[in-house]
């Protein structure tokens, strides 16, 4: 294999050294750092992309960039993660983003246990379980939440519901969280969700702008053509009563980043009842699914051991007398990671 860097090749030479590879049998790593080398990659044909986090010029390192450039690059590429991967939390975060290898030098360097370290990194890139944390309205359950580790933080824009929150507010509660603004080291920051239920593909798609949206998630009845207007990826929650409605994911595969299995509800959501695992287990054999509806800290370990899904998502099982309760947050996600550790601990044996 060889590494072509875009940003020291013209396009014409790229095109060049990606055609001397292939004529070679070799397998070239094109690496960028710009949403304009991605599209020059893409366009002189490059089947694997490096996206380095680190700007090579100033060497001053960019965490967040993959999360947009993945969006932009077509699926059938094979992606790269490059720079700065250290933490548990980071290499979810890269499995967030599909990408499907990555590059690891410096961590490894300074680590005093390397064996150790690389199980760590390959643990987490295959058998690890997002959370999201949904309906947060305060600073400080977003601190929670980010404290003990949680993946993505869900936010409510439908105005029935008791986590409603106005868009205008969200800013204002992220600027408040000392661990939103200010992360520690080792810890990544969440992506942002905005829950939505039957409103217009114009206003989901300002509201995403306005709030720095990364997800969107529909919760009501939106069809697949309705997810085809969103301007951000989409997770579709679909409530199955039976079987026979698995096939109804069929249609949204193609339109959607993810799908959510939630407990069918006259409210659309957020009632914490369980649904139905079997069910859940037989969708998450065909897609990567969240699983939602009723999650607590007693039965998330075997909703995971039972499901399999490829997140959860939770509401009100974070919650006391409908708030969100920051020991409840910590105490969940401290639920998924243990239960993950002695899947692990099976596997090995
Ligand atoms: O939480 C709400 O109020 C809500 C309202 C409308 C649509 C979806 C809503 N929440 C989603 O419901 C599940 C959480 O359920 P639970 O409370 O843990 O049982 C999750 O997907 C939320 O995003």
């Amino acid at each position: 294999m060889i590494l072509l860097i875009c940003a020291i090749l013209d396009d014409q030479q790229l095109r060049h050294l990606l055609h001397v590879a292939t004529s070679l049998r070799m397998r070239a790593l094109v690496e960028v750092h710009s949403q304009e080398e991605a599209r020059r990659a893409v366009e002189a044909g490059a089947i694997i992309i490096g996206v380095n986090s680190r700007d090579l010029t100033t060497f001053e390192m960019h965490p967040y960039l993959i999360r947009e450039i993945r969006q932009t690059l077509p699926g059938d590429r094979i992606i790269v993660a490059e720079s700065g991967i250290h933490s548990a939390a980071d290499v979810r975060r890269l499995a967030r983003y599909d990408v499907q290898a990555m590059l690891v030098g410096e961590s490894l360097v300074v680590s005093n246990d390397i064996p150790t370290h690389v199980q760590m990194l390959l643990h987490n890139a295959n058998h690890t379980t997002q959370v999201k944390i949904c309906g947060l309205s305060e600073a400080e359950h977003i601190d929670a939440a980010i404290d003990a580790g949680a993946d993505m933080l869900g936010f409510i824009f439908h105005e029935p519901s008791h986590r409603y929150i106005q868009p205008e507010r969200v800013s204002s509660i992220l600027a408040a969280s000392r661990s939103y603004t200010q992360p520690a080291k080792g810890q990544a920051l969440p992506d942002l969700v905005g829950v939505f239920v039957n409103k217009e593909a114009d206003y989901i798609n300002e509201v995403a702008e306005q709030v720095g949206l990364h997800y969107i998630q529909l919760h009501g009845n939106e069809t697949p053509e309705f997810c085809q207007r969103i301007k951000r990826p989409v997770i579709k929650a679909l409530s199955l009563q039976d079987a026979t409605e698995l096939e109804r994911m069929e249609a949204y595969r193609d339109v959607t980043w993810r799908l959510l299995i939630d407990t069918p509800t006259p409210d659309w959501g957020g009632a914490g009842r369980i649904g139905d695992w079997e069910l859940a287990s037989l969708a998450a054999q065909q897609n990567k699914i969240l699983l939602a509806g009723g999650l607590t800290i007693e039965n998330v370990a075997n909703a995971i051991q039972q499901v399999h899904p490829w997140g959860i998502d939770v509401s009100s099982g974070v919650e006391t007398d409908k708030k969100k309760d920051s020991q409840k947050i910590a105490a969940f996600i401290a639920q998924v990671r243990q239960s993950e550790n002695i899947s692990r601990e099976k596997l090995e044996s």
